[in-house]
């Protein structure tokens, strides 16, 4: 009896190790590649990619299915371990799941209230010439010509523009002879309501959002190359966002490569959608899809980047009206926001001009003012187009972009007292 279980036993063994050397070899090796070409569902292999896909979508919750385990971020997910195999047969291949790519985590914008007086220290720059250098001129016992000069120079200097530092000097001269002794406070209310009158406080600096005629508002973003547009649309989005707002994002810049992805994760961050098109794609087709995406999502604003383009440039002038002209066709474009590199000073004037011609430009987006001793720009901005700045870019963080309030703005000019 004992000599007829041996042979058994042997068989059993040997199936044992046949089983067991067949897994080991059928064992996907790790970090093995992906295959060479993912095929997109619906889209055949070497078929166009239609004009505008739309990524990003809006988080929708997935149906609960018996997920396995969540893995730590980078770490591949735990899957519940197989039922052993049955007596005689082999076992399944363990398999692991390759790791989730991490979802974009939503982050909550800073609110915009009180975001010029949080970034006031990032005009140290513009406070020399301004705080310390003004007060100082204005400070002196004596205010002869030569003192009125120099503080005309500083005005101009600091991009004030000369009609408006003309103006501003005629003002100061007369209310310092008028009011006799001057002491510091004195000067500084003197210095605070001159500059603010020269910013023109009553006028309209909201952005135009909100559903029209059942539709969302529509902003389109222009400016020439390398203002700071594609940032500044992100960084726009988070203000949006974070003042209640629903937000589509259009990615009409197809000229520059990296743009549409730039704007893509900027979205991403806030949850919102992009629409986009192909690298050199139609601009108007992609602003099209974007309202049209807009609408149909049911958000109240829609903004577009548009790429960047010189203002002597015929051909993209014309396509900047085109974008408009296609848009329309959905309802008016509600707002037009020209983005100005502040350090482009009075440069940036001339070719800022060209767009108000062109585009029916209703506000203003003064970028990288930050990085200039410049801060008299604004006024100029001002004054030469006769629009109102309604946000200003201090910095390159996400939430370094305020919206502009001539009071706020004077005092951080001034510095501390
Ligand atoms: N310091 C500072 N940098 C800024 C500010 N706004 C934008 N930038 C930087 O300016 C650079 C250009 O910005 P983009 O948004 O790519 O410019 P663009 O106008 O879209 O460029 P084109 O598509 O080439 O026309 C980036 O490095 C931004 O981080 C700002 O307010 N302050």
């Amino acid at each position: 009896m004992k000599d007829a279980l041996v042979p058994v036993l042997v068989v059993i063994g040997l199936l044992l190790l046949a089983g067991l050397t067949l897994f080991l070899v059928r064992r996907p090796r790790r970090g093995a590649l992906p295959p060479a070409e993912e095929q997109r569902p619906g889209i055949e292999r070497g078929e166009k990619i239609p004009p505008s896909v739309i990524t990003a979508p809006a988080p929708e919750k997935p149906a609960p299915e018996k997920a396995p385990e969540k893995a730590a971020p980078g770490k591949p997910a735990v899957v519940p371990a197989p039922a052993p195999p049955a007596p005689g047969e082999t076992a399944p291949p363990v398999e692991v799941a390759p790791p989730k790519p991490a979802e974009p985590e939503i982050e909550t914008p800073e609110p915009t209230a009180g975001r010029l007086v949080r970034l006031r220290a990032r005009l140290s720059r513009s406070q020399n010439v301004f705080g310390k250098g003004l007060l100082g001129l204005l400070s002196r016992d004596h205010l002869d010509d030569d003192a009125w000069d120099e503080v005309e120079e500083s005005l101009i200097s600091a991009d004030v523009g000369v009609q408006a530092t003309t103006e501003i000097v005629a003002k100061l001269r007369e209310r310092t002879r008028v009011l006799g002794t001057r002491t510091s406070a004195d000067l500084r209310a003197l210095l605070t309501e001159e500059l603010t009158e020269a910013l023109d406080p009553k006028l309209d600096r909201s952005l135009h959002t909100g559903v029209v005629d059942g539709k969302p508002s529509v902003i389109l973003v222009v400016g020439v190359n390398g203002a700071g547009k594609t940032t500044s649309c992100g960084k726009i989005a988070r203000v949006l966002v974070a003042d209640g707002h629903t937000v589509v994002l259009g990615a009409a810049d197809t000229f520059r490569a990296a743009a549409a992805e730039q704007l893509a994760t900027w979205a991403s961050r806030v949850g919102a959608q992009v629409v986009r098109g192909p690298e050199g794609g139609d601009p108007a087709a992609v602003a099209f899809d974007a309202v049209k995406k807009g609408i149909d999502a049911g958000v109240d604003t829609v903004l577009i980047d548009t790429a960047g383009r010189l203002q002597n440039k015929v051909g993209l002038m014309d396509e900047l009206g085109k974008i408009k002209r296609v848009v329309e066709k959905h309802g008016p474009v509600s707002e037009t926001l020209l983005v100005l590199d502040a350090t482009a000073g009075q440069n940036g004037l001339s070719q800022a001009r060209v767009f108000t011609e062109v585009a029916d430009v209703t506000g203003v987006v003064l970028t990288k003012l930050d990085g200039t001793a410049k801060g008299g720009i604004v006024i100029a901005v001002q004054r030469a187009l006769g629009i109102p700045v309604k946000l200003v870019g201090l910095g390159e963080g996400p939430d370094d972009l305020a919206p502009f309030d001539p009071q706020q703005f004077v005092s951080a000019l001034l510095g501390d007292e």
